[in-house]
């Protein structure tokens, strides 16, 4: 027999040895953390240094070098940010970054605990629960405790709810949360302790998770069962995390597990952007690191690619206020462009005129709408230029608004597919009986009961609860959800005859319902992505779906919109033109911030997280006189904008036009004089 000697492989391990040129895509520090093999890694960076860049090379990479991407698990911020880089990849390599696992922690976990639901006492069907459900629960509870009617001040739902989640979150003791954040009602702690585990065992009960459970019970899932914990992280051959700063304790602990096989991690983030202590996350996550992951390499990105050095100079003067130093200076090798500017105006309409003109000049030297983007503190801060904007007929979208699935309607025909998927969705349940006349929060509870000892949950027709006042009614709801679970229609078809049903009920309980109605058609139109019920749940839990998205669908042909959005919601994005409005002390910093420095600080990040969007040109806005209710008062522009001085920002006065034309007149008066 002939031999024939298969030559040994050698890995690919320069950037000469792979298809796509590296080395002239990236620079020094980025192809390290590109070509980084084995162990764990950081990446500390600054904003507009390539982070995002770097980690689509880097899966880029990995693909080409054979990992099956099924062994890559990429944790991003949001969905949004996962799907965009891995597309990314895809582009410079080819359709197998797709395949790469890639999303929130909250998705990867909700993946997980799916998979092995059952392990942990829950039916592989559970539903996840959004904010405004859990708070309907606490307020149950609260009642079932008597615990609303108490003499003494106890805590509403909304604190309770931030209680329990800061205890979780931060993985601190009730006590502590208390003595630090809400002394005045450390005397009622045994009592908030009772809410704690009333609300965990109605959740348990019902099979229902809120976010924090999917943190929660992953976590759980890992360390008590090691044969899982295995199987897991050994498929996870290579992990990332990007956007580490704004991780909470539990997350770095779940990425510890996730990578606990291999040991290949690597966390990617810039602790000058950490936005979002509010909910629980710590930026000592990143100095943490370290100790956390033995043998860390430490990658250093500092060449900012984005901005001009003039906006870089305002991004340090930022960040230099801050009493938390940081051991940062942005630098860049852009040429020079305009300083940015900090424009006055007399009120906060003006500062809409201006915004929308500004944004229609450059529109006139061509300038995409997109290319431009205008960001605020809160959701609020753009209604007075929305109606501007409206009015010139300038396309816009707003991110960071309301949730299109949080708004009353969806949340309606949501619930009726919740208890098709659920039965034992209690909160839903109420949702859809309620909606009955006739029908209020006792008999619903009633029914509830009857529900969970049912044969058939569906066939409501046949409780022994019954009355005449509703019973019609019921009849017709029971023969549409047995209908429903008895055939077997597509997703779109299910929301088509749930949404059928429900118009009579939105006529009758809303005045603008022809505006809802539309809402409600466009939501069967985005249902059809999807392929199965319990699928279209836990996606829209995860991940909902922004109001301006669904109108922005429908009007895909026309001009891409001017982007409007919250700080919070542009990480990671950048416009050549980005205009920040209402500036303003009070604002940015937040009134609620200005006692504590810790959270003084954050707003600093946010107005520097801000100001780092911009690739051209920046503009501080803020109007001089503002409304209330009792009058117009003087405003101060915000503090972090007090020291820049001529050098850094010029200012900008606005001028009305017929002002403008009497100057020049007065001017031409004086020429012939
Ligand atoms: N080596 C490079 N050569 C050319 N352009 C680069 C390079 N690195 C990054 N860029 C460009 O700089 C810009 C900022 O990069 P990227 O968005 O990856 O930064 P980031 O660190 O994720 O920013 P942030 O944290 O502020 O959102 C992008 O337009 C990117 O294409």
């Amino acid at each position: 027999m002939k031999k024939f000697v298969l030559k040994k492989e050698e890995p690919r391990k320069r950037p000469e040895d792979y298809s796509i040129p590296y080395a002239d895509l990236l620079n020094k520090q980025q192809l390290d953390a590109v070509f980084h093999e084995k162990g764990p890694a950081l990446v500390v960076a600054g904003a507009g240094t390539g982070k995002t860049r770097t980690l689509v090379h880097r899966v880029a990479r990995l693909v080409e070098s054979g990992v099956k991407p099924s062994n890559i698990l990429l944790l991003t911020f949001t969905r949004r940010a996962a799907k965009e880089m891995l597309n990314r990849a895809s582009n410079i390599l080819d359709e197998r970054c797709k395949q790469v696992q890639g999303g929130t922690f909250h998705f990867y976990c909700s993946l997980l605990l799916h998979r092995h639901a059952e392990i942990i006492g829950y039916p592989s069907n559970f539903t996840i629960i959004d904010t405004a459900d859990a708070l309907e629960v606490i307020q149950f509870v609260r009642t079932e405790l008597k615990l609303n009617k108490k003499k003494k001040r106890f805590p509403n739902k909304n604190t309770l709810l931030n209680i329990i989640s800061t205890c979780i979150n931060k993985h601190l003791d009730l006590r502590v949360v208390l003595q630090e954040q809400y002394p005045q009602f450390l005397e009622q702690e045994e009592k908030i302790q009772q809410v704690g585990l009333a609300y965990q065992e109605y959740k348990e009960k019902n099979y229902v998770m809120d976010f924090d459970d999917l943190l929660i019970k992953t976590r759980q899932l890992l360390t008590q069962h090691e044969d899982i914990r295995i199987k897991v992280a050994s498929q996870n051959q290579f992990v990332m995390v990007d956007e580490f700063q704004d991780t909470n304790k539990l997350q770095a602990e779940l990425t510890e597990l996730f990578s606990s096989v291999h040991g290949n991690v690597m966390a990617v983030g810039d602790d000058a952007q950490s936005i979002y202590s509010f909910r629980g996350a710590d930026h000592q996550n990143i100095m943490d690191f370290p100790e956390r992951f033995e043998g860390t390499k430490l990658i250093k990105l500092e060449e900012n690619y984005r901005s001009t050095p003039q906006i870089l100079n305002v991004a340090n003067n930022l960040l230099k206020q801050a009493s938390f130093k940081f051991d940062k200076q942005l630098y860049s090798e852009i040429k020079d462009g305009e300083l940015p500017a900090l424009v006055q105006s007399s009120s906060e309409h003006d500062q809409s005129r201006f915004i929308t003109q500004a944004v229609l000049q450059l529109r006139e030297q061509e300038m995409e709408l997109n290319e431009m983007a205008v960001l605020f503190r809160n959701g609020r801060d753009s209604f007075d230029l929305e109606v501007e904007l409206n009015r010139k007929n300038i396309p816009f979208v707003k991110y960071g608004g309301q949730k299109f699935t949080e708004a009353a309607h969806i949340k309606d025909v949501l619930a009726h597919i919740r208890v098709l998927v659920n039965p034992m969705d209690t909160i839903a349940w109420n949702r859809v009986l309620m909606l009955l006349d006739g029908i209020g929060p006792k008999t619903a509870q009633d029914l509830f009961e009857w529900i969970r000892l049912a044969k058939n949950p569906y066939r409501l027709d046949l409780s022994d609860t019954t009355s005449q006042s509703y019973i019609d009614q019921l009849k017709v709801l029971s023969k549409l959800l047995v209908a429903l679970k008895e055939n077997d229609h597509s997703v779109a078809k299910v929301v088509e005859l749930v949404v059928d049903y429900y118009r009579d009920f939105c006529k009758d309980r809303y005045d603008d319902y022809p505006k809802r109605l539309k809402d409600l058609e466009a939501f069967v139109n985005v249902s059809e992505s999807f392929t199965s019920l319990p699928k279209m749940l836990e996606e829209l839990a995860l991940d909902p779906i922004t109001a301006t998205a669904v109108d922005t669908e429908q009007k895909t042909k026309e001009e891409a919109p001017l982007i409007l959005s919250t700080i919070h919601s542009a990480k990671g994005l950048e416009w050549k033109h980005v205009f920040i409005i209402q500036c303003l002390d009070g604002i940015i910093p937040s009134a609620y911030s200005v006692e504590d420095e810790e959270q003084l600080d954050e707003e600093l990040r946010l107005l520097y997280v801000a100001a780092t969007r911009a690739k051209d040109m920046l503009y501080f806005s803020y109007p001089v006189l503002a409304q209330s209710a009792y009058g117009d008062y003087f405003t101060q522009p915000s503090r972090f904008l007090k020291d820049m001085n001529n050098d850094l920002v010029e200012e900008w006065k606005l001028v009305e036009e017929e002002q403008q034309q009497q100057i020049e007149e007065g001017n031409q008066q004086q020429l012939t004089d």
